[in-house]
Order: structure tokens, then sequence, then C-alpha cells
């Protein structure tokens, strides 16, 4: 109990400092009506709430850009300014692409170089009071346990976690030049921490920068702020990229009522719409399904679901056009080997296709219109398809392909069986259905990291039913398209017998 009671007060203690401490950068501003407030509650750390009635296009704060923690504004540049140089050739002198992408910076590895330097300075850091309230846990699916990750079942994020290559990229770009420039990143007579330490510490500001950081380059080469994909962030490493104080207390939502307005020398929080006293004011992070959301942010919202995606290997459709365009007459081994070997030989052959929803942006002021609907398969998957049959013409025996690719429509119906017999298979993946996952999540049966799974798998798996009800609706207009051909041409028929 005391121990949560000091938890509380030096939580209560870091929302007062880093508050005070903003206030007080010059050039930083902070409406009277707004006040950052403790939402450990719902689960959702820190963020702001409007206290007063806020209007349209109010300046809810400014952070001007000396504020920003990033390479511009470290001291870290002045000290180790050989690693700052972005623009390198991908090839090291003696032409070795390999050895040098491993070791080169990117700017993301550098922000995370930059936030440790800055967190090992300690007191000396201009920015100690927003460092003390960066998280220092997650739950991000980086951190879960092989049995937390279970829970995701057959979804896609499984393979994207990435833990692997981040050890790597923290082994050869961050350890690497930490040991060598210790005297750089440890402050005199401060303790030198070790590998494991320094590799956690790496971890925690890695995810820190994947949750917060801003992509600082949005203005056009006029110096006017871009309008096109203002929303969405780089992750890629190529553009410089920032941790913004004040503007990542937001948190966020899929429908939000505030927006970030990058200029020459501030970034803005502006209020989208009318904010009633008491709400929460909500960033937003982009159209990003759950399971992309809890990926980068560690949490899932309902309204997030719209953008959901799942993914259908290749292979699943594969097997079953194999299984019908035979209709039990039998190919040689080695002539199936021919068909893949067309089919992957490919420049435009995918591995998988993702499935979703078509969906509006959101409007002007934040708020999303109609339900986001699954109105078609991904047209790659139907020329793939159709490649594939090809492939199957040229290389199977004639009296396999007359019959089962004979006309358009034969083909077309054949291929969205297979891809519907793939989507029954890609939902018997996961050993849960999606009825059961219904009833865990109405029933308040699952919490936290395991909740966050299940909403995940359950959006994938509405999906993938959606997406067969539609390939059942295709289908039924195809055949009420045949059967009235026959309607039609049978009195001709008859007609001409009299
Ligand atoms: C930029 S920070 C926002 C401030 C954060 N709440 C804090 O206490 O520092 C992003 C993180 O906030 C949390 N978050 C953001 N929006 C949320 C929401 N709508 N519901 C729950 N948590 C949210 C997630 O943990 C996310 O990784």
């Amino acid at each position: 109990m005391e121990v949560d009671s000091d938890a509380n007060s030096r939580f209560l203690d870091g929302t007062r400092s880093f508050v005070g401490w903003f206030r007080a950068i010059p050039g930083a501003t902070f409406h009277n009506n707004i006040a950052v407030e403790d939402l450990r509650g719902q689960n959702a750390g820190r963020g702001i709430i409007a206290t007063a009635d806020i209007e349209p296009d109010t300046i809810l704060f400014t952070i001007p850009r000396d504020a920003i923690v990033c390479a511009a504004t470290s001291a870290l540049q002045s000290q180790i300014p050989q690693i700052f140089n972005l623009d390198h050739d991908d090839a090291d002198e003696d032409g070795d692409e390999d050895e040098h992408r491993s070791t080169s910076q990117d700017s993301w590895t550098l922000l995370i170089l930059v936030m440790m330097y800055e967190y090992l300075q300690g007191d000396a850091s201009r920015w100690r009071p927003y460092l003390d309230v960066l998280p220092t846990t997650f739950d991000t699916p980086m951190f879960w346990s092989p049995a937390e990750l279970s829970e995701l079942q057959a979804s896609a994020l499984v393979a994207k976690v990435g833990k692997e290559e981040a050890d790597l990229m923290i082994k050869s770009k961050i350890l690497a030049v930490i040991r060598a420039h210790e005297h750089v990143f440890f402050p005199a007579g401060s303790h030198r921490m070790r590998d494991e330490q320094l590799f956690e510490l790496a971890h925690r500001m890695g995810s820190a920068i994947m949750a917060y950081a801003f992509d600082l380059e949005k203005d056009d080469e006029n110096g006017d702020a871009e309008e096109d994909d203002e929303w969405v962030e780089d992750r890629e490493g190529k553009t410089m990229l920032g941790m913004v104080p004040m503007a990542d207390i937001l948190n966020a939502d899929a429908e939000f009522n505030a927006h970030i307005n990058h200029s020459e020398n501030a970034l803005t929080a502006v209020a989208l719409r009318p904010i009633r006293a008491g709400e929460e004011i909500l960033n937003y992070y982009g159209p990003l399904s759950t399971g992309e959301l809890l990926r980068r942010y560690g949490y899932v919202t309902p309204k997030h679901s719209r953008y959901d995606v799942v993914e259908l290997p290749w292979g699943l459709v594969e097997n079953e056009l194999k299984e019908r365009v035979t209709a039990g007459k039998s190919v040689d081994a080695p002539e199936w080997d021919a068909v893949k070997r067309i089919t992957e030989s490919d420049e435009e052959f995918d591995e998988s296709f993702v499935l979703e929803r078509s969906s509006d942006d959101p409007d002007s002021t934040g708020k999303l219109g109609a339900d986001a609907i699954f109105d078609g398969l991904p047209d790659e998957l139907g020329e793939q398809c159709k490649r594939y049959l090809k492939a199957v013409k040229k290389v199977t025996n004639a009296a396999v392909a007359a019959q089962a690719l004979s006309d358009r429509d034969t083909r077309k119906e054949l291929c969205l069986q297979s891809v519907l017999g793939a989507l029954q298979s890609r939902e018997r993946q996961y050993p849960t259905s999606l009825e059961d996952d219904e009833q865990l999540i109405h029933a308040g049966e699952v919490v936290g990291r395991q909740r966050m799974a299940v909403w995940v798998r359950r959006g994938e798996k509405q999906l993938l039913r959606e997406a067969q009800l539609w390939i059942g609706r295709e289908l039924d207009e195809m055949r009420s398209k045949r059967t009235r051909a026959h309607e039609d041409d049978a009195p001709a028929a008859k007609r001409r017998r009299c």
C-alpha cells in the first residue's frame, strides 16, 4: 500500500513539475481552459482535459521548436557530430553496403541516442522534468511474454513485433556508439551502466519514441505547412523525428478534436471544433488498424476497428484453386511445380494480401462519417488468381484446363469460390471463433493485455466474415444472372421448336 501511495505521489508531483517547467519555457503557451489530468483510472496515463468550454480554432498550447528534443537541439550533436550526418551514400568507402547499413544511423536511431544521452545527464539535461513523465513500462507487444503473445492467435501482428531486429539494431547502432564515446554519455563521476542496463534503456527510449515522437519535417519548400498527409507520421527513419513536450501528453483516437500545426518556429495544438468542459482533448495517430495501434502505441479503442485489416496468405488461395481447377482429375506434381514457378516468377507476385474495409477519412473537425464497409477484394488478388489460371492452362493437360477455365464467368466464379475457401481456412487458423471472442469481450472476462489481444483477433475474424459474406453475395448475383440468361433463352428456343 505504501509503495502504491509513493508511486501515486511521484506521478502527481511529476505532472506538477512538468507543467510548471513547460509554462516557464520562453515562447511556450498553455491555455487557461485546459489541464493535464491523471487518467490512470481509464488506463490512459496522463491526458489533457478541457476545464471550461473551448471555441473552435482556439490555440490550446504552443511549443517553440527549440524546446523539442531532437538531433538539432541536443548537445549530443556538438559532442559527436560525425554520427549526425544523414546525407551518406548507402555504401562506405570500400563499397561494403551491408556493413555500412548495419552501423550507420537514421533519424530513428539518432533520436534513441539523443534521448539516452539526455536521460544519462540527469539534472544537467534541460528536459529533465519532461523525461521524468515519460513512461518506464509499455504495453506494446514487444514487451509481452510468449503466453501473452499467444493470445493474438493467428494474427499477422505476431510476426511484426520485431524484438530480434530491435535487439540487433541496439547492439550495432546504439551500444557500439555509447561504448565508443563513454566519456560523452556518462557524466564525470556517474555510474557506467552495464550492457544489459543500456539494452533495457535503449528499448525503453525506442518504445517511447515509437509511441510519442513526431515527424518534424512537415513544411514544404516555401516554408508553408503542408496540407496533404499531415496526419501521417513517419516511422521509416527518413525524416527528422523529435519528442515534443506537451503535444505528446495528448491521447488520441480515430475521432478527435485537436490537431498539431507545424510552423517555422513552433508547433501549436489547435481545437478543431467546440470542446465542452470535461471533454478530453484528443489528437489523431492516423487510420491505424487495432493491431497496428497496439503494435505502435500499446492500446486499442473501438473506433479504430473500422480500419482493421487481415492478411490472407496466397498459399491458402493457391491450395483452393488447385483443388477446384482439377475437379478430381489428376495432375502430376512436376506440372504443379511449373505452375508455381510461373506464378511466383511474376514481378507482381504477392505472398499475401491485405483485406480491409472502405472508409472515408475523418472530416476537417475530426469527426467520422458513415460506417466503414467491406466492398471488395484487393484488385491484386484477382489479378494473381487470373495469372495462376493462365499458368495452369499453359502447363497442364487440355482436359483439365478446358472444363474449368472455359469462359470468363466460369474463371471468375472459380476464383471467388477459391478465395471463399481460403478465407474459411484462414478463419480456422485461429483456435477460438468470432463468437467465442465476442462472448469474452461482452462478459468482461478479459482484462489488460489479454483484452487487447482479443480485440485484435476478434477484429480480424470479423473482417474475414464480412469478406465471406461479400463473396457469397457476388456468387449469388452471378448465379441469378446466369439463371436469368437461361430463362430469357428458354422461350425463344421453345418458339423455334414450334
Ligand atoms: C503520446 S502518448 C499520450 C500521453 C500518455 N497518455 C502519457 O501518459 O504520457 C501515447 C500513449 O498514450 C496512451 N494513449 C493514447 N491514447 C489513448 C487512448 N485513447 N486510450 C488509452 N491510452 C491512450 C498509450 O499508452 C500511448 O502509447
